[in-house]
This record gives structure tokens, sequence and C-alpha cells, in this order.
């Protein structure tokens, strides 16, 4: 493992309680993926493979260029709309560590000029290379930094140095969704049972809806829904962070691109057939599934077994959920049908589900409805719904010698 990741995630091991016992601390990516019944290959790097419990990311290498002349330019971001720019590096005060992610980690700081909170997601330019995700981490950026609505995470800025690529992003101080649905200790709303009251499913599927809703509009695909991935802000609403495997719709995704959690993948994705937004309508209905029940509907320690589930298994319910709780069982099993042509087709339909009926999307944008969790924080950067870790003084970071490929020359 890289070394800097290293230190960081032993730095975090010490103070991480209960993670979801099948999430990595840092999960591997799978290349060279030819099809689905083949053995799968694995980066020498990642030393996980197909029968290892942990889950892994799949990645595959596809030509970012194309996918960038097919977005119009309206659409890339003017400096004008960017509420907070002009950060440097000099001007940030490094206050700890928020979470780990498979390519960076997410860092407190304080603007010093401002007094703001920002969160800094660091990624070593020497780790992406050895990944190969230059093209990746690229999109990322090109992605996110154009996004502007109340359930995406803003992203202020992004930045340079020798060794580093920086992501300045606003700071959500309320802790991941995945806190909320499976912590003991954290968590005043979940179910001895598992999962979430309805009443609080609907509050955060509702908000999901209306980011996917916006990001498909926009013309992305996000393609790694999970709960680790929605922030809550200082109020109690979600937010969507993590850009990394979003691409834009213009063209076609082509066969072969395998991306997301395994847990939350769609069949055509798991068999590597074109894939479109209704790849996210799938993983929507998986979290809708995880916030009910509190586990994913298609699990098993042996992936190929976990892929074979999520293309031929049905959904189900534990005993009587289903009998009490029709409507959302209703819009899960829509959402799961496993030919993306018979799955509710977009965000308006599901917005229309009989699940959403006493919705008001209007309030709900304006953050005017009552919310299931508000966090009980103190100031800005309370970091008490987060496993947080001092930032490690003695961190290193992996010196970077550039082949000559500039690929992190807009940062
Ligand atoms: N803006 C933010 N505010 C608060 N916490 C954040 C923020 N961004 C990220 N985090 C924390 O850091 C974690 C990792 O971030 P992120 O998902 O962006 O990294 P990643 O490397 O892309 O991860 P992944 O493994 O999902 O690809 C998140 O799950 C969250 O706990």
């Amino acid at each position: 493992m890289h070394i800097m990741m290293q230190r960081c995630v032993e730095l975090l091991k010490r103070v991480t309680s209960s993670r979801r016992s099948y999430k990595p601390e840092v999960s591997g990516s799978i290349s060279g993926v030819s099809t689905a019944s083949e053995t799968l290959e694995l980066d020498e790097k990642q030393p996980n493979d197909l029968d290892d419990p942990m889950p892994l990311k799949f990645v595959r290498d596809d030509s970012l260029e194309s996918e960038l002349d097919a977005v119009p330019e309206a659409c890339l971001p003017s400096p004008a709309t960017l509420a907070f720019e002009h950060v440097q590096l000099k001007d940030l005060e490094i206050l700890g560590i928020l979470g780990i992610g498979t390519y960076g980690v997410v860092k407190l700081a304080r603007h010093r000029p401002t007094g703001r909170a920002v969160a800094l997601k660091v990624i070593s330019k020497d780790y992406v290379v050895s990944m190969r995700q230059e093209k990746h981490i690229v999109r990322e950026r090109f992605v996110h930094l154009r996004l502007r609505h109340p359930f995406v995470t803003t992203l202020y800025q992004t930045l340079q140095d020798d060794n580093c690529v920086y992501l300045v992003l606003e700071y959500l101080p309320g802790g991941e969704l995945y806190t909320i649905v499976h912590s003991e200790t954290k968590s005043p709303i979940k179910l001895p049972t598992g999962g979430l009251p309805i009443s609080a499913v609907r509050f955060y599927a509702s908000c999901i809806v209306l980011a996917l809703e916006y990001l498909h509009a926009q013309g992305t695909i996000y393609r790694d829904l999970k709960l680790e991935n929605l922030v809550l802000d200082s109020l109690g609403y979600p937010k969507v962070l993590d850009f990394g495997f979003a691409k834009p719709d213009g063209v076609a995704a082509r066969n072969g691109t395998m991306c997301g959690s395994l847990d939350y993948m769609a069949p055509e994705i798991v068999s590597r057939n074109q894939h479109d937004h209704r790849a996210d309508v799938w993983s929507f209905g998986i979290l809708l599934y995880e916030l009910c029940i509190g586990t994913t509907p298609f699990t098993h320690p042996n992936k190929r077994e976990q892929m074979r589930c999520i293309n031929e298994e049905p959904v189900s319910f534990p005993n009587g959920f289903e009998e009490e709780n029709q409507a959302i069982c209703d819009l899960i099993v829509s959402c799961l049908a496993k030919n993306p042509n018979h799955r509710l087709s977009d965000m308006h339909q599901i917005k229309n589900h009989p699940f959403f009926k006493r919705v008001s999307w209007s309030k709900l944008l304006q953050k005017q409805v009552r919310v299931p969790f508000i966090p009980d924080l103190h100031g800005a950067f309370d970091t008490s719904r987060f496993d947080f870790a001092p930032e490690d003084p003695d961190e290193y970071i992996e010196p970077y010698e550039s082949d000559g490929d500039d690929w992190a020359k807009d940062f």
C-alpha cells in the first residue's frame, strides 16, 4: 500500500469504531477485466481477489477526451459562479483527518483569511499515477466543479503542488448517512431491528432524488451512490459527495466500464453491458433498501456469487416488512428491475411514485421541512460526527516524479 495512505489508515484505525464490516478502509481496484465470467485480473498493487470478503471498487480506464468533447461549453463553470475562490494552500491550517477514501485523504482545514472551515481532499500524484487513475481524477474535478445544488457538496476550487492535487470542498459537519443507519452510539433514530423509521427514509430518499435529478439533468451519471458518499450538513440535510466515478452522459457508457461499489452496482454494469443514468436508479433502489432494512439486498462474501445474485436473484424483504410497507417495497422493486428497460426510468417517475405523494419538493429544496435528525454541533469546526484523527505530524508524502505527462495541469 502506498506509504501516505498506509500512515493515514493506521492513524484512523486508532480512532475508528464500528464500520461496515464489508467496507474497506482503502478499497482496491480491478484492472484488465474483460468479461464477467472470466477470472478478474487484479492489479498487483491490490492483493484482493474475488473470494476476499473485502469489497472492491471496480475501475477500468475509458477515454476521457471523447466524453469531454461531448459536454457543451455552457456547462463548464464560469469563475464568476464560484462562491469561494482563490484559496491558496499556505492559507489553509490543517486540523486533522475526517475520512479516508480509495484515492484521497480528506482533512478538515481552516481558511485563515476568512476563518471558514473547508474539507481538503488530498490526493497523492504518485498514488494516482501508480494506480493509473489520472483520467478519473481529472474527470472528478471536471464534473464536480460545475455542480451547484443544495444536496450536492460544493467543490470551491482545486489546487496542486509538486506531490499532490487538492480539492477544496465545503465542510459538511453532520457526518456520513452511513453513521445514521449503522452506528449504535451516534444514531438516535436507528431502529433496534435495523434500518430507519419510514418517515426518515422518505426524507433522506427525497433529498437524494432531487440531487440525482439535478445530476442527470446536467448530463452526469453519478455511479457511486452509497451511504458513505452522503454526508449531512449542519441542518441535517444530506449532500452527495465524491464524483470520482461520475461521468458526462453525453456519450453512452461503453462496454467494459465497471465502476462503483459492488453492493450498489447495477446488473448491466456487473455484466459489462452499456449503461446510462438508470444505473443510478438501481443504486438508489439498493440505498432505499439499506435505509429501510439496515443491509443491502445482494450481499455475499464471495464476489462472484454476489455478482450472480445481483444478476439473477429477486429482491426479498424480511418477514412482515412488505405487508406493512407496501409503497416503499413497490418503489424498491421498481428500481431494482434487472433489465434497465423495466426499471423506473428516471427521477421524475420516482418522484411521482405513491411513496413520495406527500413530499413538498419545493419546500424540501429550500430546506424548509422537518428533519429527522439535527446534528448537535458546536461551531463550524465541530468534528464529533466523524472518527476524527488529529493530523499526523510525521505524515509522509511520496515524492512525485513526472514522466512528462502533465495530467494535473488544470488543477
Ligand atoms: N466535504 C466533506 N465534508 C465532510 N467530510 C467529508 C467531505 N468529503 C469527504 N468527507 C469524508 O471523507 C470520506 C472519503 O471521502 P471521498 O468519498 O471523497 O474519498 P474517495 O477517495 O473518493 O472515497 P471512495 O472510496 O468512496 O472513492 C467520506 O466518506 C467522508 O467521511
